[in-house]
């Protein structure tokens, strides 16, 4: 293991075990004066992110190809500016404590790389002396020589006591035991408690949060699935993959440039959470009443809020093996293409694209599916895996400003869908004000006339599909609730709603 090699402790944090605790000894002219490009590179997609409110994950592959970086070079620069996103709240709190004004006042760029030189003292095996002087070199080409004076201050102050001794000081001032856990494995205190509360309401011992919480900070494996009748997980499994233990035609990689498989590039195989692939089969899969086999009519399926299209590819190539078709809906035009780019290896019968808001088509298309699924538009806070600026990006207002139309499309989707057929609610998120607290409030107040909602068992749904059962001993429960530290997927959320007819 070579010196930037990250190691992760059972928080999913990377540890310095060992780091040297002396600074620079050489002369500043020996010192480093030109920035290390892996730095760079870091230090540009934390600027992309604070700055343009970029994603990471979109960024990163730009710039690491923009600076040409060899392989090691990309790994150490993903784990620099990785790390220092999803620690950014918690570096904060140790900043704050080595800076005599507060952190809201200094220079963007300076806290960023801030951040970036703390990841390194407190989370990587980086020596000291390396951390402080390829920062303070980085800082004077990006930023300024004056900065650079400042910087070099502050991180020796944070290299003065051990990652173990800054989490000892800033839990001795947490003021809950959700803040503590927030600060011990870079969550939000909301999200912390929305976390625990999810947990509860499903059935699961909330002693879990520790290992839920070191869950997010962990790098998930690539999944894959060969879309069913349609593609072939070989060449991925001569290149390395393991067949997947949960999902049929799924797969687990680490293979980094997928874009080398012909399957990936035609698209008859794709890069798919274990969690998305469950939930469309659960949903395709689960009985519905509405007299299609009986009157030997092929069911119509309806994916509402469709982009961009990995749901709806793997629907669609179910449905095409069982002669049914499928409609996909996404209001966002760039988002509709990608649909209809996923689409591209299903027969041109089989599906079709609308543009329009899912809100509009129970008015416009009342009665007229068998099957609806509707993946709402949600915070994402069950990717937080994939997504490491996100939980500091998110706040409880937008949970509260997604609701009403959360609401909105499960009711309209609940229209469009026929007596005796069902309706998938799924979100990426784990937030009780997104998941039980929308199907709730919206099978509270149904009022088509002649129906009724009854609620079905997701559980037993996603064990219908499952390679190895997923919720033994509750799958009696209604809701379903995948979680990363149990299921190994995104925490994705399914509730599946049949329209009856009222007797
Ligand atoms: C969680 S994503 C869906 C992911 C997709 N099912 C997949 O597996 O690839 C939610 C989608 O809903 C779309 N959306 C936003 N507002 C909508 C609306 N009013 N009606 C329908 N879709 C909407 C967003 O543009 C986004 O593409």
């Amino acid at each position: 293991m070579n010196e930037n090699t990250p190691r992760r402790n059972d928080k999913g944090r990377t540890r310095n075990r060992g780091g040297e605790r002396h600074y620079s000894t050489s002369a500043p002219s020996a010192r480093r004066r030109t920035a290390d490009p892996a730095r760079l590179v870091a230090f540009e997609v934390l600027e992309a992110v604070s700055n343009d409110d970029a994603y990471a994950n979109l960024v990163l592959p730009s710039r690491i190809r923009a600076h040409r970086l060899d392989k090691r070079s990309a790994g150490l620069a993903t784990e620099l500016a990785y790390g220092s996103l999803r620690w950014a709240g918690t570096y904060d709190l140790v900043l704050a404590e080595c800076i005599d004004r507060p952190l809201a006042e200094v220079d963007s760029a300076i806290v960023n790389a801030l951040r970036l030189g703390t990841h390194q003292l407190l989370n990587m095996r980086v020596p000291h002396h390396a951390a402080l002087s390829e920062t303070v070199a980085l800082v004077r080409e990006r930023i300024g020589a004056g900065p650079s004076g400042f910087v070099n201050a502050v991180l020796r102050r944070v290299s003065e006591t051990e990652a173990e001794g800054w989490t000892t000081l800033l839990l001795a001032k947490a003021r809950s035991e959700a803040q503590a856990l927030g600060i011990e494995f870079a969550h939000p205190e909301w999200i912390v408690r929305a976390l625990r509360q999810s947990l509860v309401i499903h059935g699961s011992d909330e002693a879990q949060l520790p290992e839920l919480l070191a869950a997010d900070n962990a790098a998930p494996a690539v999944n894959l699935v060969a879309l069913p009748g349609l593609g072939s997980l070989d060449e991925a499994l001569a290149e390395g993959a393991a067949p997947g233990e949960l999902v049929a035609d799924s797969a687990t990689t680490n293979h980094g440039d997928l874009g080398r498989l012909a399957s990936v590039r035609e698209g008859t195989v794709r890069v798919q959470d274990v969690g998305s692939q469950l939930v469309a089969r659960a949903f395709a899969q689960v009985p519905v009443e509405t007299g299609a086999e009986r009157d030997g009519r092929p069911e119509a399926w309806l994916d509402a809020c469709a982009g961009p299209g990995g749901k709806a590819a793997l629907l669609g190539a179910l449905a095409q093996e069982r002669g049914f078709a499928l409609d996909a809906n996404e209001p966002q035009e760039h988002r509709a293409d990608l649909v209809e780019r996923a689409f591209a290896p299903l027969d041109a019968g089989v599906w079709r694209i609308r543009v329009g808001d899912a809100r509009e088509i129970g008015e416009i298309l009342p009665n007229e599916y068998d099957r609806v699924l509707v993946d709402v538009p949600c915070s994402g806070l069950g990717a937080l895996r994939r997504r490491p600026e996100s939980r500091w990006r998110r706040s409880p207002e937008d949970i509260a400003g997604l609701g009403p139309l959360q609401r909105e499309i499960l009711e309209s989707a609940l229209k469009a869908v026929r007596p005796g057929g069902v309706v998938g609610y799924v979100t990426c998120s784990p937030h009780p004000a997104e998941t039980v607290a929308v199907v709730d409030d919206v099978l509270a107040r149904w009022s088509e006339p002649g129906t009724r909602l009854t609620r079905l068992s997701a559980r037993g749904a996603l064990d219908a599909v499952a390679l190895t059962p997923l919720f033994e001993g509750t799958a009696d429960r209604q809701d379903a609730q995948l979680w990363p530290h149990v299921h190994g997927t995104d925490a994705m959320f399914l509730s599946l709603i049949r329209k009856d007819p009222a007797s």
